[in-house]
């Protein structure tokens, strides 16, 4: 019974395959391709893999890419893929969201996941799941469980991007994080890396104004590592923290069918 797990992005699929669908389960293989890529899994990456039971994933990237994902799937013919979409509540976590289903599903699975992590150290206390990818989202979770709001930012390269297509004098390579920075390149990295933190440091405090008690702060996504040095906030880094919420999910699923 191997699962297969698939989280896509707007800039990489991420993927991974675990020997059972529940949390804990044994990590068989990963990896990431991206988007104009992806088109090469079955015939690649995935071509040696052996074949899947059951595959759950979450897609960000838009309906054609989700269906040229699909195709790639079609290398197991046994194989049913099933997507999670946003819900009202799903595995203990409640959706505060205005229009539940308008919430990004990368968000709402990585916040089941951190529920689940939250559950297992420190139950009572709200959470911070901050997520760096293309975009970057900053969500919180109270003490039961519930999500409260979160923020969506640019992330590094779209920043970087921003200001290139919208100055004339900012063309310059990446540069340093630096406090006070004394040039274009540093001036650029380092105030895209602060308004992230900065971001976080606030969310920070408005859950610790709102709940009473200070969040576990989750950090996950493909630049994740980069947030990592800058933060003043404790955090863990959980890098799998997408395909935790998916394995939980498929868990709960899995329950549902089996029961009576
Ligand atoms: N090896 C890498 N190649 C490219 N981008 C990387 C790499 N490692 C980290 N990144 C950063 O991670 C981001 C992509 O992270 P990811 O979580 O896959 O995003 P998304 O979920 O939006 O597709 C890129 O925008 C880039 O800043
Ligand atoms: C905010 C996002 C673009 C993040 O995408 P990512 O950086 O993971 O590619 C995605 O979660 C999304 O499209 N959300 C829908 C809007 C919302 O969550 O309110
Ligand atoms: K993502």
């Amino acid at each position: 019974m191997t699962f297969l797990a698939i989280d896509v992005g707007n800039t990489r699929l991420k993927w991974a395959q675990y020997d059972a669908p529940r949390p804990g389960a044994r990590l068989l293989a990963h990896g990431a391709a991206f988007l104009e890529r992806i088109d090469e899994l079955a015939e690649q990456e995935w071509k040696s893999l052996p074949a899947p039971t059951a595959m759950l994933g979450c897609c960000v990237a838009g309906e054609p890419i989700r269906r040229r994902v699909e195709e790639q799937l079609e290398l197991w013919s046994h194989l049913d893929p099933s997507w999670v979409v946003s819900s009202a509540a799903e595995c203990g976590v409640v959706n505060g969201y205005d229009h539940p289903g308008r919430l990004g599903v990368d968000r709402w699975v990585a916040m089941i996941g951190a529920r689940a992590h939250l559950l297992a150290q420190a139950p009572g206390r709200p959470a911070l799941v901050v997520m760096v990818g293309t975009a970057v989202t900053v969500d919180a979770l109270d003490e039961t469980g519930r999500f409260l709001g979160g923020f969506i930012l640019p992330g590094h390269g779209i920043m970087l991007r921003a200001l290139e297509s919208g100055t004339a004098g900012l063309r310059v390579p990446t540069g340093d994080v630096r406090d006070f920075p004394t040039n274009t390149s540093d001036a650029l990295t380092s105030g895209g890396t602060y308004a992230i933190a900065g971001a976080i440091e606030r969310m920070y405090r408005n859950i610790l104004r709102r709940c009473g008690v200070p969040p576990v702060c989750f950090l996950t996504g493909g630049a994740g590592w980069k947030m990592a040095p800058y933060l003043t906030v404790d955090f863990q880094l959980v890098e799998s923290l997408v395909f935790d919420g998916l394995l939980r999910i498929a868990e709960q699923r899995a329950a549902e069918r089996a029961r009576p």
